[in-house]
């Protein structure tokens, strides 16, 4: 839906027209304010009483870029015409060129197109530890406003290079070193610092700086080349390729053929499927942590502040580092000293990570670690806001612990279980407080996987729900409401990804084949080099789980089973990187004893066929995961896909993947598979009724 931004103008008494941009929560970018924003710019410049400009933000931030309804708009309908004129005709035309100088006043954020009104200004203010960033890349585009030229021409080549590939913002303190910021200032300072800084430059005691003409910090054009030569080895996505050719067109005839190219690129570009991909998950990403009847009920979140983590393993150790990461404190509750320092030297390990990635320095890690302290009591866990459960997958002892919080954590605590398999109405059997419990699945590694599933029982209450939808956005997670079942939404839907490819094996289609296929698709690993990396004993556990709840529909190979017993454990006993042709006859022997594959010879598929193969049996899976309502909506799952299983985020996750397939293609797939090959493609029922009715299976966030 079109948001209406709008934009206020007030002329001082000391010549400065403040133009301020409004359009909560971000302020970004409508075509409205957009063209408001050019109108009240010509006001100004014909105005005799205007010295100069300055542009701010209102609410504490800057602008979030472009108003990322007007690219849905586009996307919609197919028409690039519907795009603003905003590179030429505000930032240049008005604002770089409009006569009078302009400074920017920036508090919070200035992002993809906002920094780059900032940038077509002669100055920019920020306040301290304002975010600025130019992340059209992650959204499949490139900036459409001359970010791409003056970015390199503000900070340098190299810099501005590394900042686009990675979509990664800076700070304003490291803008000020790079020369993107001019000064620094108390947000209650801002605006008069701006406009002081604005008449200087009228006065000529501040520079009037055209970042379209700077060439200083470019460097010798030969070297810029360079940098540009390396990225193009290192960016092979051709969005990313794309920028890089435009950076070049300015570097070699100028930044104003720079600005034109980008123009053309921008749109080329923002009516590709990647395009499209990307801003699905952007919305749908945004879209998990609304839960009709529970977030829309005016309920306030209450504060979770320190949480009790039980069991210390790899999970717990994990989970803990997630939450002392984020400031909250943790008491780790685990039996014996052994383990309590064993999981504490785990923690230490985790924040190294984060000092190794620069991510943290020593003396943030000796703080951080402050917060995690170890007990064998339950007593200590009498003031906690939250207990998560992190122990073996042991039924009677996940109860035990329950029973003891219970009586040990105030009435109001929350009780979760990160449990991957048992159903939250069972661990919590042996208590009286079933509205406040839930799950927390979080995936390993728990400190590094952005996803988690928080599992909701018929019981939980709303409010605590309220409660860890906002704590899990503290943690920087993106959360997903999912009803009780077995593997919940992200393993449920992706169990068939575990058994196809040992399908298509049995039915004499190549291993190594198969995983090239599948990483071509997009896919970090293929299916068999996963199972070799995670380790057979947890593929093992994952399909058994399937089976015993679905076993209609499992496939059971022995593959697996005989590479164990072949004594082919997987990377855990130390294997190679590259393909072990010695395993194919291992495959062969299981193919003997599925013998499933027609006349006992190879089927014959293309490449095609073996993806259709391997994922369509996962959008079948995730249909019946919707129609069972374990979701709120089904572009949760494309969230679940893409953080979850790492399904290439550029498709727009698994159920986008699949409108653009098509619901009736799919279907006749499955079915003629489901005749070949028996019930693991057999068709749910949710595919069979949308192909028929030729509707989509996904759906707008
Ligand atoms: C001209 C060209 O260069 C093209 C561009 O400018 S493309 C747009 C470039 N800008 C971005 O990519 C910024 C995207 N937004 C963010 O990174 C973040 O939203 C934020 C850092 C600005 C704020 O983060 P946070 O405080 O965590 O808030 P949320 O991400 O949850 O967002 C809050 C709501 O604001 C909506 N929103 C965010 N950005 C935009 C946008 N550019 N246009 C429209 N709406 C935006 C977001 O969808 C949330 O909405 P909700 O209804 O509350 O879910």
């Amino acid at each position: 839906m079109a948001r209406k931004g709008s934009i206020n103008m007030e002329i001082g008494n000391d010549g400065v027209a403040l133009i301020t941009m409004l359009n909560p929560p971000v302020n970004a970018l409508t075509l409205s304010a957009i063209e408001e924003l050019k109108r009240y710019y010509q006001e100004a410049i014909d105005c005799d009483n205007v010295k100069a400009i300055v542009l701010s933000g209102a609410d504490g931030r800057f602008c979030g870029g472009l108003d990322i309804s007007v690219v849905e708009n586009v996307h919609k309908h197919g028409d690039i015409s519907l795009l603003p004129d905003a590179s030429v005709g505000l930032v240049i035309n008005k604002i770089e060129n409009g006569k009078k100088p302009s400074v920017a006043a920036i508090q919070g954020f200035a992002l993809g197109g906002g920094l780059e009104l900032a940038m077509g200004c002669s100055a920019r203010i920020a306040t301290p530890k304002s975010d600025l960033g130019l992340p059209e890349l992650k959204l499949g585009v490139i900036p459409g406003c001359g970010g791409t030229q003056r970015l390199p021409r503000l900070v340098g080549t190299s810099k501005a290079v590394d900042m686009l590939m990675s979509s990664k913002t800076i700070t304003s303190e490291e803008g000020k070193e790079l020369g993107l910021i001019d000064a620094i200032v108390s947000s209650e300072e801002l605006l008069t610092v701006a406009r002081c800084w604005a008449l200087d430059i009228v006065e000529g005691r501040q520079p009037n700086c055209n970042s379209l003409q700077k060439t200083d910090k470019l460097g010798p054009q030969d070297e810029s080349l360079e940098i540009l030569k390396s990225a193009r080895q290192r960016y092979t996505v051709p969005h990313y390729r794309a920028c890089l050719d435009v950076i070049e067109e300015g570097i070699i005839s100028g930044g104003y053929s720079g600005v034109l190219k980008e123009d053309k690129v921008f749109k080329e570009l923002v009516l590709s499927n990647t395009a499209k991909g990307l801003l699905h998950v952007f919305l749908a990403e945004r879209a998990t942590s609304k839960v009709p009847g529970v977030t829309d009920i005016g309920l306030k979140p209450r504060r979770i502040e320190k949480v009790a983590v039980v069991g210390g393993g790899l999970m717990g150790s994990g989970i803990a580092t997630a939450l002392i990461i984020s400031n909250i404190s943790v008491v780790l509750k685990e039996i014996n000293h052994e383990y309590i320092l064993k999981a504490v030297k785990s923690v230490e390990a985790n924040l190294q990570g984060f000092v190794t990635r620069g991510k943290l320095n020593q003396d943030k890690m000796k703080k951080t670690l402050s917060l995690l302290k170890g007990t064998l009591d339950y007593e200590e866990l009498k003031d906690v806001d939250m207990v998560i459960e992190a122990v073996n997958e042991d039924v009677s002892l996940k109860q035990s612990i329950f029973e003891d919080i219970e009586k040990n954590c105030t009435s109001e605590c929350i009780f979760a279980s990160n449990t991957s398999t048992i159903s939250l109405d069972v661990i919590g059997k042996r208590t009286s407080s079933q509205d406040r419990i839930l799950g927390i699945h979080l995936f390993s590694p728990a400190h590094l996987m952005p996803l988690v599933e928080i599992v909701r029982t018929e019981k939980t209450s709303p409010q605590v729900i309220v409660d860890v939808i906002k704590f899990t956005k503290i943690l920087k997670k993106v959360p997903i409401i999912v009803k009780n079942c077995t593997g919940f939404a992200v393993n449920r839907s992706f169990f068939p990804y575990m058994q196809g490819p040992d399908l298509l094996a049995n039915l004499g289609v190549d291993i190594f084949r198969i995983d090239r296929v599948i990483t071509e698709f997009g896919m970090r690993l293929g299916p068999f080099q996963l199972q070799d990396l995670t380790g057979y004993g947890i593929f093992l556990a994952g399909v058994k789980e399937f089976v015993a709840a679905f076993p209609d529909r499992a496939f059971q190979s022995p593959l697996v089973q005989l590479m164990v017993e072949n004594g082919r454990e997987g990377k855990k006993n130390g294997s190679k990187p590259e393909a072990d042709h010695s395993v194919i006859q291992i495959v062969e022997e299981s193919m003997r004893l599925t013998n499933i594959a027609p006349g006992g010879k190879p089927i014959s598929v293309t490449d095609e066929e073996i993806l259709e193969m391997i994922f369509f049996p996962v959008v079948n899976e995730a249909c019946r995961v919707i129609e069972e309502g374990i979701v709120v909506r089904a572009s949760d799952i494309d969230i679940a896909s893409v953080h979850g299983f790492k399904f290439p985020s550029e498709t727009g996750g698994v159920m986008f993947w699949a409108d653009a397939i098509g619901s009736e293609y799919i279907y006749s797939k499955l079915k003629s598979w489901h005749e070949a090959y028996g019930d693991f493609f057999k068709p749910s029922t949710f595919l069979e009724q949308r192909a028929a009715k030729g509707l989509p299976l996904g759906g707008s966030c």
